[in-house]
């Protein structure tokens, strides 16, 4: 630049200086949580279940499949893993910031963890959430709370930190890219003689059809979201193999009273229909899970490959993002486009996909609750008195 030229704007960081994660001071990972022990399995199925109407039978059904593994969920380990992986992630970048973990339905429950950070002296955090779409369940409940953990602070007499939750992510590089790896790994783990012939089976938690019309601030959004992408690693895999795989988007783990309509098909149902018209083997990828957890464990690879096995179909389940790297680091894009966002600039958003990069603020009825209002976080137009 020559010496007589002043730059307008306030020069970029010096090279090698430490990325700008400024207005936030701490990163908050929110889980599901899940029981660690054989007695926590009832009082954890009575956190999650509270006030939605689940029959006893169901819960006496799940409650069993916590205990077929020892009453405990892989998912508290999972999100251990993804914290460590998180903090060694921002230290190699130079990044100088507290990662703090709290979950909705187990210890450490979300109300203590923003109690601890207001405790800290934190004043505002970037959340992120272990669930890439949006829906009632998978965001807005999420949002709901960090909006109650914040009340729980309040009322304990602290000034809670302002939580600024990402936008969902099932569209970004770093998950779209370590879900198509895994597609392939299952691919070359199918025999060789049925795997181009092979069928990309896509599963995700089934939700209520009700619940998905209102997801999204148009509606549909989490079935739409899924559907986008499976059609990019569908795309991708044929990019890599020369071989454009037949899909689907299948369903796991429905729940509710029966008479309530849900997500269908039901992944075991659907393997039954593929055999009988004849395809010769599938892999399924659970792109609707970040991690290995309960229902990935338990409903495909306990029943479902059970199903495959019983109708003599080869199947294989890809693997989940996890804590591989590009997972890891799509967390610390997401905090420096959130934080150069909210320093009012607008950074490149990395996507994938036809529906592009989603909003950071929601609409006030996205991801609507038919039965309750309560107060959110991340609100595009946050009610004044109500929600955080
Ligand atoms: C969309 C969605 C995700 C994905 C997004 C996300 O990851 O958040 C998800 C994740 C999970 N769901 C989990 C566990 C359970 N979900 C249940 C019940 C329900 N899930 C629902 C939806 C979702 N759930 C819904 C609409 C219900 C009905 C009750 C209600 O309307 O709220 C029940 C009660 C028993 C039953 O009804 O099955 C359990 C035990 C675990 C922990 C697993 C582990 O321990 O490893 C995880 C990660
Ligand atoms: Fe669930």
């Amino acid at each position: 630049m020559p010496a007589d030229v002043t730059p307008a704007a306030a020069p970029g960081p010096a090279p090698g200086a430490a990325p700008d994660v400024s207005p936030y001071d701490a990163l908050l990972l929110v889980g599901f949580g899940g029981p660690e022990g054989p007695d926590d399995v009832v009082p954890f199925l009575e956190n999650v279940t509270r006030g939605r109407g689940i029959p006893r039978e169901r819960l006496v059904e799940v409650g069993q499949h916590y205990q077929l593994f020892g009453g405990r969920s892989p998912i508290n380990d999972q999100n251990r893993a993804l914290l460590a992986a998180i903090r060694e992630d921002l230290a190699a970048a130079g990044i100088d910031l507290p990662v703090y973990w709290g979950n909705r339905n187990w210890d450490p429950y979300l109300d203590d963890v923003v109690t601890e950070m207001a405790r800290d002296g934190v004043r505002r955090a970037a959340a992120f959430v272990t669930s890439a779409y949006s829906s009632y369940s998978s965001c807005r409940q999420y949002r709901e709370n960090l909006a109650g953990a914040r009340i729980a602070a309040e009322e304990a007499g602290l000034e809670p930190p302002v939580l600024d939750r990402f936008r969902v992510y099932f569209n970004h590089p770093g998950f779209v890219g370590p879900n198509v790896e895994a597609v392939l790994t299952a691919l070359e783990e199918l025999p060789a003689e049925v795997r181009d012939a092979a069928r990309l089976v896509f599963v995700t938690h089934s939700i209520p059809t009700s619940m998905n019309d209102v997801s999204g601030p148009e509606g549909d959004a989490y079935r739409t979201q899924h559907l986008d992408l499976a059609e990019v690693i569908v795309a991708e895999v044929a990019a890599r193999t020369g071989v454009e795989h037949g899909w689907d988007l299948v369903y796991c783990s429905r729940s509710g009273p029966p008479q309530v309509p849900w997500l269908e098909p039901d992944v075991n149902d659907h393997l039954e229909a593929l055999h009988a018209d004849g395809v010769p083997g599938v892999v399924m990828a659970p792109i609707g899970f970040v991690s290995d957890h309960m229902e990935v464990i338990y409903d495909l690879d306990t029943e479902a490959l059970e199903t495959a096995r019983e109708l003599g179909l080869p199947a294989t389940r890809a693997g989940t993002a996890g804590v591989h790297p590009d997972f890891v680091a799509l967390v610390r894009d997401l905090l420096l486009e959130r934080a150069a966002v909210e320093r009012g600039g607008s950074p490149e958003r990395a996507v994938c996909g036809a529906l592009g990069p989603r909003w950071d603020r929601c609409q006030p009825d996205c991801c609507a609750n038919a039965r309750r209002d309560l107060p959110v976080v991340g609100s595009a137009a946050p009610r004044p008195g109500f929600d955080k």
